[in-house]
């Protein structure tokens, strides 16, 4: 049995509609471990949702294996994958709360329908609103709610029964973004503090710099990549990967900023990539004492990623062609270093 709490082996997933077929999703390889926060990063029709379908057991895959931890969703009878899915809570995009029904009707409501007694519901309920903060909208009803404070309930009631896996499918996409930032403090402490293993699908990489620790990226129904995060945003390979970042952090020069630096300044224009605040001076400064170059530093700075921050800058590196290898082997040898073609 794999030690991760999901698993997509091989994964494909097509639909055929009379004579056509769609392909959504082709070979995935994919791995959550117990407590990470994993994203899955995707444009519009990228397959992000019917990754989440399969993952939750609402769709089978054409191809491949979706494992929940352990349990092959291929191979179970409806009322197994019903199990499986009581062990995943589900928050949406539209908060999908019963207009109908109070804040604590709708979080007691996977409680009514797992039989737990009124008492324990009743004493749930009020963990669960202290918990998101709303103790005291405990008897309004959705229609009276913030969009923020609708998507706090619609955590708590994905979290009521105790479930060891979130599924946040695009869950900030519809608000602004100081409400988006709180909403990702909430699912962090959701991981830290009760132990939750998330998987975040979006399509915005703000999401994924301020909450998750993994990252996949899905480009027409592929993974073209996936890693820590730090990893990914300090060296991301893939094309859509970069585009991704390039319209998120303004640290890392883009396609077009790159030619314009280059028609700028002399040099060999290098971008280092250093993990903390306190790196890159020194760093710079070895550099020019140990090999005969000077550098002039022509873009970049910081980019916080949960609670830490990586650096990226762009310098442009002069001197004999020698002397600037040797220095780029050596900013290597402490840093991530990209030197533009
Ligand atoms: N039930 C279905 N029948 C036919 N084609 C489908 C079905 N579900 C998804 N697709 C197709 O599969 C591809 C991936 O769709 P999917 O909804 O998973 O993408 P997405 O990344 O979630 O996009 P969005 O962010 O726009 O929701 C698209 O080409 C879509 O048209």
């Amino acid at each position: 049995m794999s030690e991760a709490l999901i698993s997509l082996r091989g994964v494909g997933k097509s639909f055929t509609r009379g004579s056509t077929s769609v392909t959504a999703l082709r070979d995935i390889d994919l791995d959550v471990a117990q407590g990470q926060v994993y994203a899955v990063i995707g444009y519009s029709g990228a397959g992000k949702s019917t990754l989440v379908r399969l993952i939750n057991g609402l769709e089978q895959p054409t191809s491949g294996a979706v494992l929940v931890e352990g349990k092959d969703l291929t191979s179970l009878s409806a009322k197994e994958i019903r199990q499986v899915r009581s062990r995943i809570g589900m928050v949406f995009q539209q908060f999908n709360l019963f207009g109908s029904r109070t804040v604590f009707a709708n979080i007691a409501y996977p409680l009514q329908l797992a039989g737990w007694s009124k008492e324990q519901q009743q004493k749930r309920v009020a963990e669960l609103l202290t918990f998101v903060g709303l103790t005291d909208k405990a008897w309004a009803y959705p229609e009276e709610l913030s969009g923020g404070q609708k998507q706090r309930i619609g955590i708590a009631r994905a979290l009521a029964t105790n479930p060891p896996i979130l599924l946040a499918d695009e869950a900030t996409s519809a608000l602004d973004p100081d409400t988006t930032q709180d909403v990702l403090r909430l699912l962090r402490r959701v991981n830290e503090e009760l132990g939750v293993t998330i998987v975040v699908i979006t399509h915005e990489m703000d999401v994924v710099r301020s909450l998750a620790d993994h990252v996949a990226v899905l480009d027409d129904g592929r993974l073209v990549e996936s890693g820590p995060v730090r990893e990914i945003l300090a060296q991301p390979k893939a094309a859509t990967t970069r585009r991704f970042l390039d319209a998120t952090l303004r640290t890392r020069p883009g396609d077009g900023e790159l030619a314009r630096l280059r028609e700028t300044y002399d040099g060999v224009l290098v971008t280092v990539a250093v993990p903390d605040q306190h790196t890159i001076g020194g760093l710079l400064t070895d550099v020019v004492r140990d090999h005969d170059v000077s550098f002039e530093i022509v873009h970049g700075g910081y980019t916080t990623i949960k609670d830490e921050s990586i650096g990226t800058f762009t310098i442009a590196l002069q001197g004999d062609s020698t002397a600037v290898e040797r220095a780029v082997e050596a900013l290597s040898g402490a840093a991530t270093v990209e030197v533009a073609a």
